[in-house]
């Protein structure tokens, strides 16, 4: 397989603080890596930096091939690099699939195709039914699935998502689940950023732990759960007995 993302010694400090410190990880081509650690290991601030919304203090981002640090978002948007935030943003007052079409304009100018790749990324979203209400109506699980939506209208070889599980119940964690596998499915690599260990273990071919904003430990997901450093530092030993 081939590596589409390669993050070389990166590092971000703010003051005094080393959010994240020398990180590198390779992420393959058509797999799903995590990236889990405890709150204020500098999995989000890794995101920022990688999708081009803050600039590092050192290290490299390339990406299919390309040194894209120091990018800025829309023009990694523009290459195939997507990011979802964890705390969802729709515009409220304009309906599900009009919020989707914002992403699907950035490879196009024209009204019916931008129309066309929201109305495709509301399905793979299974959103399709919701496509002309307000965002606002949306329950929480909908808005997490607008956030994806709207990504994939801008059709990325590579969507990072933050935390797009959290909150849920486990029906919906399920059900978003088998979204981000079908996603899987179309060809996209997927980054995800996580808490929910069992959705973690089950839908990743890998996975980065980070601790202090640094790499602990990097491996499939049976490895993590059985390492002893990821146990003790951000699992603990009740996950480790299941
Ligand atoms: N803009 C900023 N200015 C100063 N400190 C920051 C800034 N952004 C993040 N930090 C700090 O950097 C560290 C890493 O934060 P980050 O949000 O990346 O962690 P995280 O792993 O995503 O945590 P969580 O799981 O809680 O979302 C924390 O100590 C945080 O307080």
């Amino acid at each position: 397989m081939n590596d589409i993302l390669q993050v070389e010694h990166l590092s971000k400090q703010f003051g005094g603080l080393k959010a994240v410190n020398d990180f590198s990880m390779t992420v393959q081509e058509g797999e799903i890596h995590a990236l889990i650690g405890p709150n204020g290991a500098g999995k989000t601030t890794l995101f920022n930096l990688i999708s081009g919304f803050i600039p590092p203090s050192a290290g490299k981002v390339i990406f299919a091939g390309q040194d894209v640090t120091n990018a800025k978002p829309y023009r990694l948007c523009s290459k195939g690099l997507v990011r979802t935030y964890q705390i969802v943003q729709p515009f409220r007052g304009m309906s599900t699939l009009d919020n989707v079409m914002v992403g699907g304009f950035t490879h196009t100018d024209k009204t019916s195709v931008a129309r066309e790749k929201a109305r495709k990324a509301l399905e793979i979203t299974k959103l399709d039914r919701k496509a002309d209400v307000q965002a606002r109506s949306l329950n929480l699980c909908e808005q997490k699935r607008l956030e994806v939506a709207r990504a994939l209208a801008t059709e990325p070889k590579l969507i990072m998502l933050d935390e797009v599980m959290a909150g849920l119940n486990p029906t919906e964690v399920a059900e978003v689940m088998e979204i981000v596998m079908d996603i899987k499915r179309l060809g996209i690599t997927i980054v995800i950023i996580e808490h929910i260990m069992q959705a973690v273990m089950s839908i990743s071919d890998n996975i980065t732990v980070l601790s202090f904003g640094e790499k602990i430990a990097e491996g499939k997901p049976d490895e993590i759960a059985a390492d002893p450093n990821v146990i003790s530092v951000y699992l603990g030993s009740d996950y480790a007995q299941e």
